[in-house]
């Protein structure tokens, strides 16, 4: 589809990330939409999101070519061998087997597979990218059907999406906020990206944004940040980043709407069920069909370069955001550490942090700390 149109608003109404939106705001909404592929064209429909009527409409109006879409990481912790993903016709399947088999960690036995196809993983992507679980019902249109009603997205325009997000975040608001124990907190409102949305800078005191900044890039944690959860490190380290880009003299802490490492709030509750049972963070991630970490730092460099921003010390544990930033061309000049206080319920998550993503946390003195306070 082209992007340029005679109409002069055609711009502004179709653009790649137009079109993006629209899937993404129909597939959170539980209605199909359609993935236009180099020679075909997939109809897909969140099970994450569906209702049983549109499940059953689907199905009925894709005259058998309907066929439940499985991501591989899903699929291999349902002891599935599809590196590709699976496809398994929904023949029998009840709409509450096929929404179970988005999330359950144990399903009933399942009918054959085949291997899944580019487009159909393309749904997948879109779906995670609208903060939905990606197993969908999916199936091959022939050229013309009730699903032509439905909002159309080019596979190339979600390609485009998972790659590169919009750079173009506007700063809308500027407001000195009072904080406990921070002497000067400006809080800056930028708009952008995926649907629009908004993402939240603090200038911490009155750094020289052209020398080397302190910046902290968090990313939302409700249980954590607000609710003061023992299960992550997540709200001590907000409070202990603030305080220690103060001491350093002022600087930024973004705070990035990305929940559940990108998952979204409801996904990020699921895994913690898994978690209840037994499983660490990763795996119970890797059950809705998620990979370790789905997290992106375009916004947050974005507004890094909005303000002027070309040097940073980092305050991290997280080798890959170092990583997302040196290649945007931000320098790392320099890393500091934050920790958090071990307790009980997140000894097992700092662990997994270091032994499965790499974290430089000195897990045995955390432990040791610890049990010096029992
Ligand atoms: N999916 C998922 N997300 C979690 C879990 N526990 C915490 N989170 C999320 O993990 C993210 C932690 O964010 P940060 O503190 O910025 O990042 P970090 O990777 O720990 O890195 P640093 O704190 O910078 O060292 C937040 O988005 C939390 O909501 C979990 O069990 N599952
Ligand atoms: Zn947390």
């Amino acid at each position: 589809m082209s992007d340029s149109v005679a109409n002069p608003l055609g711009s502004f109404l179709e653009s790649s990330a137009v079109r993006a939106d629209r899937a993404m705001a129909e597939l959170r909404s539980g209605r199909p939409v359609v993935i236009l592929g180099q020679d075909r064209r997939l109809a897909a429909l969140a099970l994450d999101a569906a209702s049983e009527p549109v499940f059953s409409a689907f199905i009925n109006e894709a005259h058998g070519n309907a066929r439940l879409y499985v991501p591989s990481r899903r699929a291999t912790s349902l002891g599935m061998d599809a590196p590709e993903g699976a496809l398994i016709d929904p023949t029998g399947i009840s709409f509450d087997h096929a929404r179970r088999l988005a999330f359950a960690p144990k399903i009933a036995p399942l009918p054959l597979h085949e291997a899944a196809d580019a487009t159909a993983r393309s749904a997948g992507e879109l779906a995670k990218q609208a903060l939905l679980l990606p197993t969908l019902l999916v199936a091959d249109l022939p050229s013309a059907s009730a699903f032509d009603a439905c909002v159309s997205v080019d596979e190339e325009d979600v390609a485009r999406l998972v790659a590169s997000r919009s750079q173009d975040y506007s700063l809308l608001t500027r407001v000195v906020v009072p904080l406990r124990d921070i002497d000067k907190a400006e809080f800056l409102t930028f708009r952008g990206g995926p649907a629009q949305r908004d993402q939240v800078a603090v200038i911490v005191g009155e750094p020289d944004l052209s020398g080397t900044v302190p910046v902290r890039i968090h990313s939302a944690c409700l249980t954590g940040d607000v609710f003061g959860s023992l299960k992550c490190d997540c709200g001590d380290q907000l409070r202990i980043g603030l305080k220690a880009i103060q001491d350093l003299g002022g600087g930024i802490l973004i705070y990035l709407d990305q929940e559940g490492r990108g998952t979204g709030i409801t996904s990020k509750m699921r895994a913690y069920g898994y978690q209840n049972g037994g499983m660490d963070t990763i795996e119970a991630d890797a059950i809705l069909g998620y990979e370790a970490d789905e997290r992106r730092y375009d916004a947050a460099i974005a507004i890094l370069r909005h303000l002027g921003v070309g040097s940073i010390n980092l305050l991290t544990n997280n080798p890959s955001k170092i990583a997302w930033l040196e290649r945007s061309g931000i320098t790392v000049a320099d890393r500091t550490p934050v920790v958090g206080a071990s307790t009980h319920q997140n000894l097992r998550y700092l662990e997994t942090k270091v032994r499965r993503a790499g974290h430089i946390l000195d897990i045995a003195r955390l432990r040791a700390d610890l049990e010096e306070t029992d």
